[in-house]
């Protein structure tokens, strides 16, 4: 059986000692294993229980932070209702009731329209793509689609978004455009502050998580989990044992 490995595990018990503590977790490819559609994707049922766990204990804040646009975070992760949650990475927040939705000028939603013609185009001249709909965007999707025409997609898209002003962000098989700028290190900060903790556990899969990871510092624990490069001070092998890294702080805390 997957353990732990030992700095891991005495970073936890170190974080496990911290009177308030945020659990910020990334969803698809920490929470959920990667699939080819984005509304099948969801949180395995070891993690699940183990972050629903976290939520019901003292001095722990839960949030889901994630590229997905709120609602379709919700959808698939079916968070408890103390979970608090960033979505389209930082740009859309739910911090408790009465979070105002996210709202865009009128140049904004123009320049929204721009992008999903666009990548709509895009998507239609090359067949296994699609194309997600978000508040303040879209997104190119190509895990469907041969590699090659993939690439190609993306060459498109990439060269239509530069005519349009707007710097796409990469991710795994994902090509992200919004007419906002956040990263997951805002969506963090904020859940900091609104959740008035002391320490952060974080932990992502994507490009786009390392925004997060550069944004901890002692003694938060910042988990990367799969291959690839990373700022984060510590790794685990694959979504499977998210769970363990969550159900490791649940006997801590509860022990402690
Ligand atoms: O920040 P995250 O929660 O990891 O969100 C990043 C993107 O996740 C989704 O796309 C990814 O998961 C899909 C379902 O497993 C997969 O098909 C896709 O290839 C992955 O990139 C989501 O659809 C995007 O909007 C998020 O930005």
């Amino acid at each position: 059986m997957a353990t732990l490995d030992a700095g891991l595990q005495s970073a936890l018990e170190r974080l496990s000692r911290v009177p308030r503590i945020l659990v910020a977790m990334d969803f698809d490819g920490t929470m959920a294993p990667l699939v080819a559609r984005a509304e099948a994707a969801r949180a395995t049922p070891a993690s699940a229980a183990a972050f629903n766990r976290l939520a019901e204990l003292p001095g722990i804040t839960t949030a889901l932070i994630s590229g997905r646009a709120l609602d379709s975070l919700r959808n698939v992760a079916e968070p408890d209702r103390r979970t608090l949650l960033i979505g389209s990475h930082g740009a859309e927040s739910w911090l408790g009731p009465g979070a105002e939705p996210l709202r865009l000028s009128a140049d904004q939603a123009r320049q929204r329209e721009a992008i999903i013609q666009l990548l709509s185009e895009v998507s239609a001249g090359h067949p296994g793509t699609t194309v997600e709909l978000k508040p303040a965007g879209a997104v190119l999707h190509t895990r469907q689609a041969d590699d090659l025409l993939a690439a190609a997609a993306v060459d498109a898209a990439r060269s239509g978004l530069g005519g349009l002003g707007v710097e796409p962000k990469t991710g795994k098989r994902v090509l992200e455009a919004s007419v906002l700028r956040s990263d997951k290190g805002q969506g963090l900060q904020t859940l900091r502050d609104a959740s008035a903790a002391e320490a952060v556990l974080f932990a992502g899969d994507d490009t786009t998580d390392e925004d997060g990871f550069a944004v901890l510092r002692w003694p938060d624990v910042g988990v990367k989990v799969g291959s690839g490069p990373t700022v984060a001070e510590f790794r685990i092998g694959s979504v499977p044992e998210t769970a363990l890294l969550l159900d490791a702080l649940v006997r801590l805390r509860q022990d402690g």
